[in-house]
């Protein structure tokens, strides 16, 4: 059985600990032979790195792991699978993408709105840099990325590597909401055979169908009516993402059509989410009093004990399931299926071709065989159009050095609208992020 070389793109990463407990648990399906952490943060990784030598040499001594932030040590000719999960700009700057939109009566959130804009034009720089760097030495290397806005670092991608088609973006809500489908409906998750469309962070199922071909959306949509909603592994979540999911339910009522992903709760009713965001303790806030602090101190522990055996670091275990699930299934040409970001080319047929939307796929060794979906109604197309538009935009406005597209794609977005308002918050963003963007004329 072949084994892979894989890096780690993002090792300081809070995800990279659940990454390496996927890795441990699937070396029977997913065996490595080299893994290398890269991060441009020493301080960061090296305190994960040391974890990840000790959790190695007890659950998987057969692998060659190093980590580094040097290029040329990462970025070799012989990799299989590079796993990205870079933030540009960290923590620090996260939580500028939430508080700068806030300070202006706006959404403040990470993927979506004005802060979403400002974390992709920080992100492109960084992700078009990795496939160069990766490229430059592997050729054949697969590219699985997770770093977010995921739909603007896709769009930009396809738009700088047209022909490349071994980056894979991908997301794990879809995978969160199949496990919490799955928990109320009593059925695995693998056992779903879902129909998904939109774009990433902004799309629906249409349909769910068990083993044997019955669609369970309708019973799914009932139980969500009847008795609200929740996340599969709802005792571990902080309480801003139970309110997420808590969201589902009144956005099932007014559109009973499909089931949306939980982030078009910032699209569709930005006022209301508006009134639960506190401007003096966003998320990121949130996310380094919880995650953070708890990862980096588990890490601690176990390198201070010499065994990562009683480590339970791992919160989420979908997130780094999932990326090593598509991965498994590019390595052994499975053609599992799985809802991953694509080029449109017609899969929805009354969406341009060009807009990377997030559909189901078999995965196999030539990459993604999509499901086509066919004609959505004008409501949700008249949703995505306009995001869609949003994306290209930011990605124009990047590529071009645009200030006016950057204002035509924040006027665009639904959670801005007013022009003064997304010139407002423009502004006060070119400020937020000097240095991480290039300058806009
Ligand atoms: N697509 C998804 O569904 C999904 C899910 C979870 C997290 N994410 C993304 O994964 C990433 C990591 O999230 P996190 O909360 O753990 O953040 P984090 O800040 O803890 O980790 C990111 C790491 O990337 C490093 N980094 C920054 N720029 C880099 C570069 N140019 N090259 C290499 N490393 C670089 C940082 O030093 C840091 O250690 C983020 O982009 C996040 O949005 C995506
Ligand atoms: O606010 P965060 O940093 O906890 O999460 C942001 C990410 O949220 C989605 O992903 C998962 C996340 O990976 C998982 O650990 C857990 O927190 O659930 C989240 C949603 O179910 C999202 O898909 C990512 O794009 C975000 O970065
Ligand atoms: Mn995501």
């Amino acid at each position: 059985m072949k084994k892979f070389n894989v890096v780690i793109v993002g090792g300081g990463s809070t995800f990279t600990p659940g990454l390496l407990k996927g890795m441990c648990s699937r070396k029977d399906t997913f065996p490595i032979n080299r893994l290398v952490m890269y991060d441009i943060d020493a301080n960061r990784q090296q305190k994960i790195g040391e974890f990840a030598k000790i959790l190695l040499k007890e659950e998987y001594p057969e692998v060659h792991f190093s980590y580094t932030t040097d290029k040329a040590k990462a970025f070799t000719e012989d990799i299989d699978f590079v796993l990205c999960q870079m933030r540009t700009g960290g923590y620090a700057m996260r939580e500028k993408d939430e508080k700068v939109p806030l300070s202006k009566g706006l959404i403040g959130q990470e993927t979506c709105g004005p802060g979403g804009f400002a974390y992709g034009m920080r992100s492109i720089g960084d992700m078009i840099e990795l496939v160069n760097d990766v490229r430059a030495k592997s050729k054949d290397a697969w590219i699985l990325n997770y770093t977010n806005p995921a739909a603007i670092v896709a769009v930009a991608l396809k738009e700088v590597f047209p022909k490349d088609n071994r980056i894979l973006n991908i997301c794990d809500q879809p995978e969160n909401l199949l496990r919490s489908y799955g928990k109320l409906l009593g059925v695995h998750e693998r056992d779903f055979e879902p129909v998904y469309f939109g774009l990433n962070h902004f799309g629906w199922f249409t349909n769910l169908y068990d083993t044997e071909g019955n669609d369970l959306l309708p019973e799914l949509r009932e139980k969500i009516l009847d008795g609200g909603f929740r996340p599969a592994d709802a005792e571990q979540r902080d309480q801003s993402w139970l309110d997420t999911y808590a969201m589902v339910e009144q956005i099932v009522r007014d559109f009973p059509d499909y089931l949306p992903n939980t982030y078009l709760q910032y699209y569709l009713y930005p006022d209301q989410v508006l009134k639960k965001l506190n401007p003096d303790f966003t998320r990121t806030n949130e996310v380094q009093a919880g995650r953070e602090k708890r990862v980096f101190k588990d890490c601690a522990l176990a390198v201070e004990a010499g065994t990562a055996k009683d480590c339970d670091v791992v919160q989420n275990d979908a997130h780094g399931e999932f990326i090593l699930f598509v991965a498994e299934s590019i390595a052994y040409n499975k053609g599992n299926n799985f809802i991953v970001i694509l080029k449109n080319d017609g899969l929805v047929s009354n969406l341009p071709e060009d807009a990377m939307v997030e559909v189901a796929a078999s995965i196999t060794a030539n990459g993604p065989r999509p499901f086509a979906v066919g004609e959505i109604p004008t409501f949700y197309k008249g949703l995505i159009e306009a995001q869609y538009a949003y994306e290209k935009l930011t990605v124009e406005a990047y590529l071009e050095k645009s200030y006016g597209k950057a204002l035509q794609a924040l006027t665009l977005n639904r959670t801005v609208v007013s022009a003064a308002q997304a010139r407002k918050v423009l502004d006060a963003l070119v400020v937020a992020n000097k240095g991480y963007w290039p300058e806009l004329n």
